[in-house]
Parts: structure tokens; C-alpha cells; sequence
């Protein structure tokens, strides 16, 4: 699986605060043989992330697109609507996984509006800004992403009797 990840800082962006985040996820992917094959940092800019998140999916860069940072209620917290701009179909369930995960370490998850949803044949996934949240985050649903990524892909195997978690 290749992954890309887009870091949303206002901060990181100016060079005010390192991104931690991005490579957090970066290192947590290669731990389980994940390559990520793009990454950058940018501001919370709607339409520069939309920008962003359209070329990776419409150049086929990577079966798997995460964005981290800009899910809360801050006024400048607009990667969710960027997202549902870009994508094609929302899943949802996704969505409600990580926050039902999150909700048993923080009840502050409740406050991160990510969406998760498919362009093209990318799975993109919005994650909070915060490393720790990051990967929280991203373990809740890594059970699920690696059967996303096939059945985008057009994987046609009957998958009734092989999933049981
Ligand atoms: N499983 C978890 N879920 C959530 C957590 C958590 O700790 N575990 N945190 C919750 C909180 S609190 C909020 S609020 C929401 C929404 O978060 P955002 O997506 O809006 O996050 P930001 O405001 O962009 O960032 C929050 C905070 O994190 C630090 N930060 C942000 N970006 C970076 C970066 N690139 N490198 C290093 N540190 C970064 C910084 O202190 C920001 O103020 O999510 C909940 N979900
Ligand atoms: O500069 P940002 O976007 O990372 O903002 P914040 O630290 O308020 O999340």
C-alpha cells in the first residue's frame, strides 16, 4: 500500500512548529510495511487542500490519503469541508469508528469533525492535528483500510465469510 500525507498547519506551514505529526504517521505506516511515497505541509487553506488532495488522488499517488490536522471548531478548521468537497462517496462508519475509539482516551475526540471518503481510487482520511491523536486515529480504523483499499481497487472476492472483527 502507498500512502500520502498531508500535514494542515497554519503554524507548521510558516515554519513556526515542526511537523511531528506527519512523520509520526509516516513511521507508524513503515512499522507495518506501509511506503509513504508523498508528504507535505501546508496552511488551512480550503481550496489549496482541495488543490492538494486532488492531484494526489487524480494522479493515482497513493491508494491511501491522510490528511492531520484542521478537524476541530477553530475558525481556520476546514478540512472536513475541503474533504467533502473532493471526495466522491463519504463513509461514515469510518468516521464513527475512529470517534467511538477515540471517545474512550479523550472526550475531546468528540470535537474532531473528520470525514473520511474515496476519489478516484484513493482512501482519504482526515485525522486531528496532534501526533498522539494522529495515530490514535489511524489505528481505530487499520483493520478496516486495508479491505477499503482492495474494494476500491474493484477487489470482486466474496468477503462474507472472511471477516469476523
Ligand atoms: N484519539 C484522539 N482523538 C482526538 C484527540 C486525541 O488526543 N486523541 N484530540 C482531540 C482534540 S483536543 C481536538 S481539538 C480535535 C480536533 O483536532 P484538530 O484536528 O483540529 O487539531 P489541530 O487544532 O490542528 O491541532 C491540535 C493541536 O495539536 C498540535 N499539532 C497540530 N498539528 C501539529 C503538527 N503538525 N505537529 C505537531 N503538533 C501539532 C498542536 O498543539 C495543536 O494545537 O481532535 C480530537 N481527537
Ligand atoms: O497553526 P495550526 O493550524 O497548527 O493551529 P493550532 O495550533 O491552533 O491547531
Amino acid at each position: 500500500m502507498r500512502a500520502a500525507i498531508l500535514t494542515l498547519s497554519d503554524k507548521g506551514a510558516r515554519g513556526e512548529r515542526v511537523d511531528a505529526s506527519g512523520p509520526a504517521l509516516s513511521a507508524w505506516l513503515a512499522e507495518r510495511g506501509v511506503t509513504t511515497v508523498a508528504a507535505e505541509v501546508i496552511a488551512d487553506e480550503y481550496q489549496q487542500i482541495i488543490a492538494r488532495l486532488t492531484a494526489w488522488a487524480d494522479s493515482d499517488t497513493a491508494d491511501l490519503i491522510l490528511t492531520t490536522g484542521g478537524t476541530g471548531v477553530s475558525p481556520r478548521d476546514v478540512t472536513p469541508e475541503a474533504t467533502m468537497q473532493v471526495v466522491t462517496r463519504l463513509i461514515p462508519g469510518m468516521a464513527e469508528l475512529m470517534r467511538l475509539r477515540s471517545m474512550e482516551k479523550t472526550r475531546m475526540a468528540a470535537l474532531s469533525r473528520a470525514v473520511v471518503g474515496i476519489r478516484a481510487q484513493s482512501l482519504i482520511i482526515n485525522l486531528p492535528g496532534s501526533p498522539k491523536g494522529a495515530v490514535e486515529n489511524l489505528e481505530a480504523v487499520w483493520q478496516v483500510i486495508g479491505h477499503a483499499v482492495e474494494k476500491i481497487r474493484g477487489d470482486s472476492s466474496d468477503c462474507g465469510e472472511r471477516f469476523t472483527l
